[in-house]
């Protein structure tokens, strides 16, 4: 077992030649060469390249001593943000805390719980928010680096009025922490008029590769990980995925072979995961290939699948239905816990057969026999071998990802770092609700529903 982050297209080799390889590995090269020289379309938001190894240590240190005042004085954190800016920091608190992180005894977690808010409009949930934080001591870690969007800037507006009233208006503010744009929104101007702590999401970062800024490390922080490991692990692959030839670099091979895939008429990618605590990861990814690469009417669609749950439904499909998509298998080598299947003496249940063996045996048998399966259904099936659930090894896998999203969208052809399709919906709803400036809208509209 490699003691990395590790990709592998083995299990293609009916489907891909080696002479599709040799030609992809060109492609894949230039796109990379593109990225660097920092030359390619959206090359003003390309700040995450460096981020591991060229972030605000100051703001770092600021960082770790807000998490520490929040594990001292809040029994609850509410995370608020939509998309780039929660994905990120859910998917880490997910992969590395306890499955059941929120609803363990006390005794086994000394930090808050985390809720994320401010990622859809619904007023049940909200409510059911309310009802969980009920009278204990909270804070907010609210997200935007517009500071403007409508779905957060809501739930901002409930609990802050909650905390206020809870603690007074001065109090409230030590509650209350923004990471947003260093100069610009609505947020910001909020955050400077009340003296909220704010951290900085900068210029050159996009939401969406924002998890190693402020906006993932805080509420990563809080969960009590280790930021300077997810840091290191991020940096480790960088040196990788800048340094290292076709053959050993990982991510630029993901890049070739998904857009291989592409070209051969896959035009789904199905990100599996065998751990219900990898399923965000698979949430974040979506965000970052799907608004990255999804444009000018090109693009893979990314879908995420939890295994093996989903092979009672899903499962169907992707062994047997259209033969739209490949598949990438999220494998955590080691899962940090054994459970056995102990003998007993009467097998009324028929499974003495597996006594002594783990509950991970199991579930890397169901795994390889899955991936046997839907090759054989024409999925090809790719691999990424996580070693364990730490944040090292987390911190190299967000990189992979995200160095191979900006590869794999120029190999594509697409400017990987805008996203014009959001605005769209955003137009109709401001109009709908009667934003200032939107009235010439709101009567077609109307007139349409
Ligand atoms: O941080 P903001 O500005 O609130 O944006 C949240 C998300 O909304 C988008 O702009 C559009 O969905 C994403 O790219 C971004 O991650």
């Amino acid at each position: 077992m490699a003691n990395r982050v590790t990709f592998d297209y083995s299990k293609t080799a009916g489907y891909i030649s080696e002479g599709e390889i040799t030609s992809m590995k060109r492609i894949t090269e230039d796109a990379k060469k593109l990225l660097l020289s920092r030359e390619g379309e959206g090359n003003d938001f390309l700040g995450w390249i460096d981020l591991p190894v060229d972030y605000d240590k100051e703001e770092f240190e600021r960082i770790q001593k807000a998490a520490a005042k929040i594990q001292s004085d809040s029994d609850v954190l509410i995370v608020i943000g939509i998309g780039g800016s929660y994905l990120g920091a859910r998917a880490a608190n997910e992969f590395l805390g306890h499955n059941f992180y929120n609803i363990i005894p006390k005794s086994m977690r000394k930090t808050p719980e985390i809720y994320y808010c401010g990622n859809n409009l619904s007023s049940a949930y909200i409510k059911g928010l309310m009802d969980v934080i009920g009278d204990r001591d909270f804070s907010i870690n609210m997200i935007s680096k517009s500071g403007t969007t409508t779905e957060p800037a809501v739930a901002f507006r409930v609990f802050k009025k909650i905390l206020e009233e809870k603690y007074g208006k001065e109090e409230a503010a030590k509650r209350i922490y923004c990471t947003t744009d260093k100069a610009r929104g609505a947020l910001k101007s909020l955050a400077t008029e009340e003296g909220y702590e704010s951290f900085v999401v900068p210029d050159d970062v996009g939401g969406r590769f924002s998890v190693l800024t402020a906006v993932g490390l805080l509420p990563i922080a809080v969960s009590g990980a280790d930021i300077e490991q997810l840091m290191a692990g991020a940096a480790s692959m960088r040196k990788i995925c800048l340094e290292n030839a076709f053959e050993e670099n990982d991510a630029l091979q993901y890049a070739a072979v998904r857009n291989i895939l592409l070209r051969k008429g896959k035009s789904i990618e199905i990100t599996a995961s065998y751990e219900p605590s990898v399923q965000y990861i698979g949430e974040w990814w979506k965000q970052l290939y799907g608004e990255s690469e999804g444009k000018d009417l090109k693009g893979i669609f990314p879908a995420s699948v939890t295994l093996t749950a989903d092979l009672h439904s899903m499962g169907q499909f992707i062994q047997d239905g259209s033969r739209l998509m490949f598949e990438t298998v999220l494998s955590v080598e080691d899962p940090g816990a054994e459970i056995i299947i102990e003998k007993e003496d009467i097998d009324l249940d028929g499974l003495n057969y597996l006594a002594g063996k783990s509950v991970d045996f199991i579930n890397k048998s169901a795994m390889n026999g899955t991936i046997l399966a839907h090759t054989d259904g024409q999925v090809p099936n790719l691999m990424v071998k996580i070693p364990a659930q730490n944040e090292f090894y987390l911190g190299e896998l967000f990189y992979f990802y995200e160095f191979a999203c900006g590869v794999s969208g120029y190999i594509l052809g697409v400017n990987p770092f805008n996203q014009p399709g959001v605005e769209s919906y955003k137009k109709n709803m401001f109009a709908l609700l009667g934003k200032p400036g939107y009235e010439d809208m709101t009567e077609a509209l109307l007139k349409r529903l």
